[in-house]
């Protein structure tokens, strides 16, 4: 498992600078070289021909359509200029000539804007289907990553740059690849038809552009590696744009008053990365100014060289003229190709995110195949058995478990107890294959468990902090069994198992209401009920191992007591392993752990842990008393000295919470 080093230095904002890395190996320091450039090239390519190949193949061919009528065009314009400088002497067939000169010149440019016209359609659609095509392999690889990887900045790094690059790039490379085509073509055909009439002028002209194209390569590289260092800062500058406009924290932050404060972060944030930007591109726009000037001259030397060979009789004035266009287009051309390759080469240096990122288990840190989270049919087990498992999260400074030991039979229910922070959801997070121990195995009826993708295909769990999909009722149950179609009658089971049945036939559109009100016709739920449907989910994937991690922190004491009263029914024939800091919920548990700083600390039964008389008893007498005097006071204080309905038998049966 990767970790990061990282220096401890922060800013105001509580958030680590990108450029404080300690290894000193920051990528984006790097330089693009020329393989890298072709390598973007080649990807680009082979994604385009994935994505369109008969859109890619029509708009190369109207390129070199339009190359080869760009040096007819030159070759044209001679022969018109010859025949306009001969027209008084020659009489009528001049004349003739001239017109059919010009009518070729006016059907060709015709002819080739049609092609362009066509052309640029086509390039607009297969822009769009190459972009789809690599941000679905960004996306693709996102959701395979191990979780452990999310705990990694550098990782939150790769991404950032992958979607960014595969949002912005592929446009960029495929229309500047097309325009590297079109003026190659457009170069070579016209160099042909220059070189007929002065080929000694030809190495001038591509030297005249020489500087332009240096100052437009250090710009880019320099762009790329102020990208790179502003990459984590344009992460907490957008952390705090969602927060700002986002509907999660709305409520929070106008209680607290805390907006002009995320506010001024987020335009000390900015105002860093203009300052940069601002930085890097003067210097470099005086750089590219005088690149440009030297350019400029040295193309006036050669236009005066060739004038001077005119007036030497060297050659003849429309052949001088001709080649005066011809070295205008072909400039303008070399201009472009440099500047659709500095495109190229800015983009190159992107691409290689995209590449590295979509690349499967190599340079991402592990991004792996089978950290999919597709639902495989899950086969049971008889007992699954954790030996002394240890673990740290990426960066922490000590471990969340140490040698931590538990067994599960099937059928069984398992509670897990502790004080905060003990290392109980770490533990369910190994148990459900989310991460992969440090030290210690797991084993699956004897046997080692290879890959974590078994584990989670065979778990369910319901996590503390669950998600809510803005989406419909059906497919926040639903997503428990991604891959097939839901079923209407299990999706209504689980609900109803989940207590989420009148929830739901509340709702205007039932199981088609969008959980949102951000979108038209939706509606939003309460914590608990929304937790009701997290169990649903549970109820409905259908997996011999369910992990129920604080299922009941937000229901009602009813649903809470219901849940646990039937939890051997509803989830009969099923392994359970239970997080609570509510003990009267746990001890009917066939086994229970109690774990203290990262470690098993007792276990057995309700009965055998109350006989020990260690911390379980203690922790246990102190809910059931603390219920105990409310439950006394409130019987004192009720009208004729009565108890509250529903909140006197069991002891500690209803709400209390470990101190
Ligand atoms: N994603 C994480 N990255 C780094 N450290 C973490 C992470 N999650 C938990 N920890 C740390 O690991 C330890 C165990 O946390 P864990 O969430 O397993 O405790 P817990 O017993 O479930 O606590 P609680 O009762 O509050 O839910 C704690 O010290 C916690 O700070």
């Amino acid at each position: 498992m990767r970790r990061d080093a990282r220096e401890n230095r922060t800013d105001a904002a509580g958030h680590t600078s990108a450029a404080a890395r300690e290894d000193g190996t920051d990528e984006s320091e790097r330089r693009v070289t020329a393989r890298e450039l072709i390598q973007a090239c080649a990807f680009i390519v082979r994604a385009a021909w994935q994505a369109d190949r008969r859109r890619l193949c029509g708009v190369v061919a109207v390129q070199l359509l339009t190359a080869v009528g760009m040096g007819v065009l030159v070759l044209v314009l001679r022969d018109t200029l010859g025949t306009a400088f001969s027209v008084g002497g020659k009489g009528r067939s001049a004349e003739d000539g001239l017109i059919a000169s010009l009518c070729g010149l006016v059907v060709l440019a015709s002819a080739g804007g049609v092609l362009r016209t066509v052309s640029s359609g086509w390039q607009r659609v297969l822009t769009v289907k190459v972009d789809r095509h690599i941000m679905a392999g960004v996306l693709r690889s996102a959701a395979r990553s191990e979780l452990a990887l999310f705990e990694d900045p550098a990782f939150h790094d790769r991404l950032k740059r992958a979607v960014f690059a595969s949002r912005s790039q592929p446009v960029v490379v495929v229309t500047a690849l097309i325009g590297a085509v079109q003026a190659l073509l457009s170069m070579a055909a016209v160099s042909a038809a220059f070189a007929v009439m002065a080929w000694w002028l030809l190495p001038f002209t591509a030297l005249s552009v020489l500087p332009v194209l240096k100052a437009a390569r250090d710009e880019r590289n320099a762009d790329y590696r102020l990208h790179g260092r502003l990459a984590e800062g344009r992460r907490v500058r957008e952390y705090l744009e969602q927060l700002l406009a986002g509907q999660d924290a709305a409520k929070e932050i106008r209680a607290l008053g805390l907006g002009d404060t995320l506010q001024d972060r987020w335009e000390g944030r900015y105002a860093e990365e203009i300052a940069s930007t601002t930085d890097m591109q003067s210097r470099h726009t005086r750089r590219k100014a005088v690149a440009r000037l030297l350019g400029d001259a040295v193309f006036v030397s050669v236009v005066a060289a060739m004038w001077w060979t005119v007036r030497s009789g060297g050659v003849q004035l429309p052949t001088a003229l001709a080649a005066t266009g011809a070295l205008l287009m072909l400039a303008t051309r070399v201009q472009m190709l440099g500047y659709v390759l500095n495109n190229i080469g800015a983009s190159a240096a992107y691409m290689k995110d995209v590449r590295v990122f979509t690349a499967d288990g190599t340079d991402t840190g592990g991004t792996r195949p089978d950290a999919s989270s597709a639902f495989c049919h899950p086969s049971g087990f008889r007992q699954l058995r954790a030996e002394k498992l240890t673990f740290s999260y990426p960066g922490s400074a000590g471990p969340a478990l140490r040698e931590v030991s538990v067994e599960l039979g099937a059928g069984e229910v398992i509670a897990v107890v502790g004080a905060n922070g003990s290392g109980k959801s770490t533990l369910a997070k190994l148990l459900a294959g989310l991460y992969e121990p440090d030290g210690g195995r797991l084993l699956w009826d004897g046997r080692s468990v290879p890959r974590p993708a078994e584990l989670r295909a065979a778990s369910a769990v319901v996590f503390q902090d669950f998600v809510r999909f803005k989406m419909t009722v059906r497919d926040n149950i639903a997503f428990g069994r991604p891959g097939s179609p839901a079923d209407p009658e299990a999706v209504a089971a689980a609900a109803a198992d989940a207590g989420a049945g009148g929830v739901v036939a509340a709702l205007p559109r039932g199981y088609e209401t969008v959980l949102s009100k951000e979108f038209t016709g939706g509606a939003d739920l309460s914590l608990g009920q929304w937790q009701r449907l997290a169990l649903a989910r549970a109820f409905y994937r259908d997996a011999p191992f369910v992990i129920l991690d604080e299922p009941t922190a937000s229901l009602d004491p009813q649903a809470e007591a219901d849940l646990f009263r039937h939890i051997r029914r509803l989830f009969a024939g099923r392994t359970v392993l239970v997080i609570s800091h509510r003990f009267s919920n746990v001890r009917a548990a066939d086994r229970i752990y109690v774990m203290d700083s990262g470690r098993v600390t007792e276990h057995g039964s309700h009965e055998e842990l109350m006989a020990s008389d260690g911390t379980y008893a203690r922790l246990f007498r102190l809910q059931a008393d603390a219920y105990q005097e409310r439950g006394d006071r409130r019987a004192r204080e009720a009208p004729g000295g009565e108890a509250p309905r529903g909140e006197t038998s069991g002891g500690a049966a209803a709400v209390a919470t470990l101190p």
